[in-house]
């Protein structure tokens, strides 16, 4: 199967291009974004969530994140407009965190960091039968980017970090069932969009971006929740405190990033 890959010293992010030479592509994720070099495009309409009907299945530590998974058999929860020519389905979403006191987001604004940053992964289920095709195509992804700032507790995210101990080893799964994500999305739908890729290896560069620009609060509680799962399984007499799982900013490339109205 795939090689092994991490966020290691010596597995990490610095030499997944031995295994996964498109590490060093022209439209590798994710990258420094710099709001006032981003250009305003009047034909990028808003962005439209709709995950009213959509509902979770299960929970799971897949040794890189925690991922919720979601039922994408049909439209039932999709994102469209802004840089979307099609409607785009929920598969789902998982986090990329820091360790105590240090920043973990993907995606940066101007050099700075933040806590966290969520991914909702979407696939074009209009162009591509399954998520499989849709992931090595150009415009087969759009990955949905929130990044999460510490401050007050947040209402709804105690849903996750309460069953996290459920899934504290790698390859642990539990039912998770009724979950909307709309509760995790900030105020303001303003984001930047750009063309990129997965942010772990395979890395395709099959991802059409989109970051919210308005970060929601979590608490340093819930973000520690976070960092009690483990990279490592159970039977794993190496207990490997899952954290640092973020892929530091790549080469733009001469890429555009655009901002919406
Ligand atoms: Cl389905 C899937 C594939 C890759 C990743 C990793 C990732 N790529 N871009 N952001 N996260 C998460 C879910
Ligand atoms: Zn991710």
């Amino acid at each position: 199967t795939g090689h092994h890959w991490g966020y290691g010293k010596e597995d990490g992010p610095s030499s997944w291009y031995k295994n996964y030479p498109v590490a060093e592509g022209n439209r590798q994720s994710p990258i420094d974004i710099v709001p006032n070099e981003a250009s305003r495009d009047r034909d990028l309409g808003p962005l439209m969530i709709n995950y009213d009907h959509c509902t979770s299945i299960n929970i799971s530590n897949n040794g890189h994140s925690v991922v919720v998974e979601f039922n994408d058999s049909d439209d039932r929860s999709v994102i469209k407009g802004g840089p979307l020519d099609n409607p785009y389905r929920l598969k789902q979403f998982h986090f990329h965190w820091g360790g105590k006191g240090h920043e973990g987001s993907e995606h940066t604004v101007s050099g700075k960091g933040f806590a966290s940053e969520l991914h909702l992964v979407h696939w074009n289920a209009v162009k591509y039968k399954t998520y499989g095709e849709a992931s090595t195509a150009p415009d087969g992804l759009a990955v949905l980017g929130i990044f999460l700032e510490t401050g007050d507790d947040h209402r709804w995210l105690h849903m996750i970090t309460d069953v996290l101990y459920t899934v504290k080893y790698k390859g642990s799964i539990t039912d998770f069932k009724g979950f909307n994500p709309k509760c995790l999305l900030p105020s303001s739908l303003h984001f930047w969009t750009y063309l990129g890729s997965l942010t772990t290896p395979p890395l395709h560069e099959s991802v059409i971006w989109i970051v919210l620009k308005e970060p929601i609060e979590v608490s340093e509680k819930q973000l520690g929740m976070l960092r009690m799962l483990l990279f490592t399984e159970e039977e794993d007499n190496q207990k490997m405190r899952m954290e640092n799982n973020f892929r530091p900013p790549q080469p733009l490339k001469g890429r555009r990033v655009r901002s919406s109205n």
